[in-house]
């Protein structure tokens, strides 16, 4: 069994919860409120800037040009494509751009940012791969429920896509030849990370879904 299939086995409770969340069935359903939505859109904005800061990190301390290049080109991607998705809907619903992290939103970034700088290559690929992986699961099956007219489908069909598609076997290639020149306790440290993101995962549709504030 690849090294990945293992992790997927290892989050399958999680990612049923993801597919059972209110936000991913309302989302698919077209009948999400407008304003978890835009909440959502907004700490994402906020998500993406780190989460491509935190794949620069894995580029700097790449060993080999192809593992950097990858990296490097992913980070690109994150900002290049998801900013066409994210301008779509702040331009469709005004939406104003946000400052303050929700805690799902700060702890999945400090998270990513502390795991990519501290931890090895290793270990900082397998804490990002929950944002690819769950994002194109979870697109391929809300697409074959959604219809045409859900105001969410450039959403949907932009983690449904062939070129998303591709970007994510390349993360996950990336990942299974790390984990064949890890050590045993590296690769449990991969999987620890792997888990902990794709909790992180549901957290943050959680915290938009709820409207989830800081408390004190
Ligand atoms: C919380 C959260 N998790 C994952 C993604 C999906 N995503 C963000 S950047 C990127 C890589 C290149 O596009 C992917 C798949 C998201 N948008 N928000």
């Amino acid at each position: 069994m690849k090294f990945t299939e293992q992790l997927w086995q290892d989050i399958q409770p999680i990612y049923d919860s993801i597919l059972k969340h209110g936000f991913v069935a309302e989302l698919s359903a077209g009948n999400l409120p407008n304003a978890t939505f835009q909440c959502y859109i907004q700490q994402d904005a906020l998500y993406l800037a780190d989460f491509a800061r935190a794949l620069n990190q894995l580029a700097a301390r790449s060993a080999t040009p192809d593992d950097m290049l990858q990296f490097t080109q992913f980070a690109q991607n994150a900002i290049l494509v998801e900013r066409v998705l994210h301008e779509t809907y702040f331009a469709l619903y005004a939406i104003q751009p946000e400052t303050v992290k929700m805690p799902a939103c700060f702890a999945y970034t400090n998270y990513l940012l502390a795991t990519t700088a501290l931890q090895s290559v290793a270990v900082g690929a397998a804490a990002v791969l929950p944002c690819f992986w769950i994002y194109r699961q979870v697109g391929k099956h809300i697409y074959q429920q959604a219809s045409q007219e859900n105001p969410y489908r450039a959403w949907i069909d932009t983690y449904a896509g062939d070129a998303f598609d591709q970007s994510v076997t390349q993360m996950l290639a990336i990942t299974d030849q790390f984990a064949e020149l890890a050590s045993p306790s590296e690769r449990e440290k991969m999987r620890d990370a792997f888990r902990l993101s794709s909790r992180l995962e549901w957290y943050f549709w959680n915290d938009a879904y709820e409207q989830n504030r800081w408390l004190v």
